[in-house]
């Protein structure tokens, strides 16, 4: 499939910050694609550009084979909820989005589905300025949403949610994919991604890390491990350490395997025909990767700057 967001060789300076660095990557729709780097790593920054709202320095950004514009049909093509705070408090949630759908030409019976959509309808005549933050992510969901676009761009969505208000967005996400959608999401944290997004692109310093599916990533890092329980523990055990895997034994029927991801381990063990009762790379690990791989672009960075003096 075609990707749908094409970023090439994007560069933004801001004097003497380099934001985004010689970013390259694409997004592709059916899927969601977090967007992951620690603070001050540049994703705001790259998604305002995305959408048109920064100017890059150099580079270029397409949506859909071309840069996207805000009009005619921005919100057609383009939902975005860059920051949740960034609303009228003084209007209802109702007017907001009413203003929002008038001032793009959309229908106004969507302002109602919206809201039912993210769980506000009851909420749609109050005003803003009392909501919490939660509440705001909602409604700057709801926002994105108005236009039914195919592209859906969320920087740190996660912020400020209850836990039922965190698994209500996962789900929101993961049916907009299905839909075929482009769905992509920014975060500072691996523990918000690991159970949302199916590919990840990881920046640090404004320059890319990695762009590959959530289990390469985690495969990536020394020292991931994959925890598979197993009745057959013996002999997963001896066919994984022939394919070059370190074995740990946890109890009768767990072991925890660094040195092949879940999918390998799981072939190994249907060719093998041995079974297997749970195969997960473990929480740490993924944590784990994001701090040593976003570790070393820091590191990266401080030596070419020295080299550059
Ligand atoms: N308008 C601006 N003027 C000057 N510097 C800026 C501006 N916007 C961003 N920066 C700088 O660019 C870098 C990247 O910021 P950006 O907000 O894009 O990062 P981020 O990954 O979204 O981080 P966070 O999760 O903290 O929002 C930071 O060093 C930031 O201070």
């Amino acid at each position: 499939m075609d990707p749908v967001i094409e970023v090439n060789h994007l560069t933004k300076r801001y004097g003497a910050t380099t934001a985004v660095d010689e970013l390259t990557f694409t997004v592709q729709p059916g899927c969601v694609t977090g967007f992951l780097g620690p603070n001050g790593a540049g994703k705001s920054t790259t998604l305002r550009m995305i959408i048109g709202l920064n100017q890059p320095t150099s580079g270029s950004v397409a949506v859909e084979g071309r840069p996207f514009r805000q009009r005619p049909r921005g919100l057609r093509q383009v939902g975005a909820l860059l920051d949740a705070g960034d609303v009228h408090g003084g209007r209802s949630a109702a007017a907001h989005l009413g203003v929002l759908a008038r001032t793009n030409a959309l229908p106004l019976r969507r302002v109602d589905e919206v809201l039912a959509e993210v769980g506000l309808a009851d909420a749609a005549r109050r005003r803003i300025g009392g909501f919490s933050l939660g509440m705001k992510q909602r409604l700057g969901i709801a926002a994105a949403l108005l236009g039914d676009p195919p592209v859906l761009l969320f920087d740190e969505p996660l912020n400020g949610l209850d836990p039922e208000g965190v698994r209500w967005v996962r789900d929101l996400f993961r049916r907009l994919a299905a839909e075929g959608r482009t769905v992509f999401v920014s975060s500072h944290l691996m523990s918000e991604m690991e159970h949302t997004a199916d590919r990840l692109v990881v920046i640090g310093r404004g320059r890319l890390i990695a762009d590959e599916p959530l289990a390469a990533f985690a495969a990536r890092s020394n020292g991931v491990s994959v925890r598979v329980r197993t009745p057959d523990a013996a002999a997963l055990a001896e066919s994984v350490r022939a394919a070059g895997a370190t074995v740990t034994r946890d109890g009768a029927d767990v072991l925890l395997v660094t040195g092949l991801d879940s999918d390998r381990i799981g072939d190994l063990a249907f060719e093998r025909r041995l079974r297997l009762h749970e195969l997960a790379a473990t929480t740490a690990s993924l944590e784990r990767a994001f701090m040593e791989l976003t570790a070393e672009s820091v590191e990266y960075a401080t030596a070419e700057a020295g080299d550059a003096r």
